[in-house]
């Protein structure tokens, strides 16, 4: 009792003095006041939460407004501040998204605790409003909580892709597509932004592996979404208001209200796809994912009864879908705008590339049996990645039970993000870090070294990402081919910068650059 008193007599010193500070700074009006007060109660919250669970250290975080100041800096993005902050604070940090606290990992160490050794507390979503519109009622993979339902649909959709990585499907696709988007970039005049190409071809590809759809790169109805989906992903890298302050659900804001046309249209997308192949389903030839997943929704009916259907709605279905398409394009889209450019930056990296893409492939465009034989081609891979970062603060968690971590105790229902940008820049683990060498992921030998424990892109543990063994070939091959085709350089307007130009919590992009490409006497197949 005596303890629990002293708690509340230092939190509400603290308070006082806060708001004794504000007052004398804007003494007067009404709104000081209401600052005063609202001050003074989300201090004393906000002490009683961190005394009552010894919450992690973090930086002063206003009353309402939490943090939100200093992460809408656009002089540095958030992730990197945070990774500065654990000189001060270690690698587990609170921080405030507005009123709702959050705690951050920061260092392989801590996140492999959290995602590993004690995944079963870490594997929650935290509630998101805007993404219970997106999911129809979380009916999806990527932001449902840790369910029976959740845990049936990941199955399903790693046996789609695994199904689909069985055949030729992948390479056949990305040597199509890549052929496509090559012409493309012969046919610009002279220097050009690739950043919708970029993101066609993956639009694309993704078209065809989910829905066997057109390989035209001019499709109405392609061009229409690609351009939805770019809006689309800033709008929900930034974060809408109405998850942090529930009143304006009733009232949305024009972004919202943007966002959720949008999406009403996206949607219409994948469904009319999704019918589209109900019509023409056969078991005895499953086309692509969405044949997949529909298979696997009869076979369930059939084993389990229609009355056992409640976790495998068409809107189940169509969730899975979207959760591919989606998750799919956009990593990988990100990863394909860097590749290009770092690419284009180095030309030294490019000749050693191209060197062993012919050396491997002769007069042919590589496939994925030659995957073993382009170790230096794949390290580059892996190092566009580390230095790309292109989900820098991974997507939430939350914590099903009170736990702890780094030593500190962390409430149930607890929102945590990984600072993916820090343990792939984290210069305890890094030589140099913000260099861009592939060669820290070979030996002296020029071989693979196995995967360094702060390389974590996908992320670990149950909820890591499910489409990680798809991504790599894919994009693996992506890179393979372009550079067996093409020379590229930036454009004389461009210059290579370290920083990103686009960037939030779930976007890192370079900024916008121009490249120039020409066609390789050695790559004509
Ligand atoms: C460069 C490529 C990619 C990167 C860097 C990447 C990264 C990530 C990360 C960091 C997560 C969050 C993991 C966590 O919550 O701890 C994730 C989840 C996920 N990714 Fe990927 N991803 C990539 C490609 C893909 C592809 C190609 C697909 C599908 C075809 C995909 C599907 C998913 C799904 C469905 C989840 C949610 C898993 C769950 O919540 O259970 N990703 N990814």
């Amino acid at each position: 009792m005596s303890e629990i008193l002293s708690t509340v007599k230092d939190a509400c010193h603290q308070a006082l003095d806060t708001v004794r500070d504000l007052s004398r700074r804007a003494p007067g009006t009404i709104t000081t006041q209401a600052l005063c007060i609202g001050a003074a109660v989300g201090i004393v919250s906000y002490l009683l939460l961190k005394k009552r669970y010894r919450l992690p250290p973090g930086p002063f975080a206003l009353p309402l407004i939490g943090n939100l100041i200093a992460m809408s800096n656009s002089e540095e993005p958030y992730y990197i501040t945070l990774s500065r902050l654990t000189e001060k604070y270690g690698p587990v940090i609170t921080v405030y998204l507005g009123p709702v606290p959050c705690v951050t990992l920061n260092r392989v160490d801590v996140v492999m605790e959290a995602l590993v050794k004690k995944g079963g507390d870490f594997s929650g979503r935290p509630y998101l409003y805007s993404m219970e519109v997106m999911t129809e009622g979380f009916k999806d993979i990527i932001f449902a909580n840790d369910s029976t339902a959740w845990k049936l649909h990941r199955k399903i959709a790693v046996q789609a892709l695994r199904h689909y990585m069985s055949g030729a499907h992948l390479e056949e696709v990305v040597q199509e597509v890549v052929t496509k988007a090559v012409e493309k970039m012969l046919a610009e005049p002279g220097a050009f932004n690739p950043h919708s190409l970029n993101m066609m071809l993956m639009f694309v590809m993704l078209d065809m592996f989910c829905f066997g759809g057109s390989k035209d790169f001019d499709e109405p109805k392609l061009v229409a979404q690609r351009d939805f989906f770019d809006k689309f992903t800033t709008d929900v890298g930034n974060g809408f208001l109405e998850d942090i302050f529930p009143p304006l659900r009733y009232f949305p804001t024009k972004k919202f209200r943007s966002f959720s046309d949008g999406l009403d249209e996206f949607l219409g997308y994948i469904y009319e796809r999704i019918d589209e192949h109900r019509k023409h389903f056969s078991p005895s030839n499953i086309r692509d994912i969405t044949d997949s997943i529909l298979l696997a929704q009869k076979q369930a009916e059939q084993e389990e009864g229609s009355g056992a259907m409640q976790f495998f709605t068409n809107t189940h279905v169509g969730q899975t879908v979207l959760d591919l398409f989606a998750g799919g394009i956009d990593t990988s889209r990100m990863t394909l705008d860097w590749g290009i450019y770092y690419i284009a930056s180095f030309p030294e990296v490019q000749k050693r590339m191209q060197a062993e893409i012919d050396t491997v492939t002769g007069d042919r465009l590589p496939g994925l049996a030659d995957r073993p034989r382009l170790q230096y081609t794949e390290a580059t891979l892996y190092e566009i990645m580390r230095m790309g970062t292109v989900v820098p603060m991974g997507l939430p968690h939350k914590t099903a039970v009170d736990t702890t971590i780094g030593g500190y105790e962390i409430p149930k229902d607890m929102m945590v993000l990984i600072n993916h940008w820090a343990l792939l820049h984290d210069p305890e683990k890094w030589d140099r870090p913000s260099e861009f060498r592939p060669e820290r992921f070979l030996d002296a030998q020029g071989k693979l070294i196995s995967r360094p424990e702060s390389w974590l892109p996908f992320s670990a543990g149950r909820r890591s990402c499910l489409g990680e063994n798809v991504a790599k070939p894919e994009l693996l091959l992506i890179f393979a081919c372009i550079v067996k085709r093409l020379q590229l350089s930036l454009a004389p307007g461009s210059k290579y910068d370290y920083k990103p130009g686009i960037s939030s919590f779930i976007l890192h992009l370079p900024k916008p650059y121009e490249i120039i490409v020409t066609e390789r006497s050695a790559g004509k197949v």
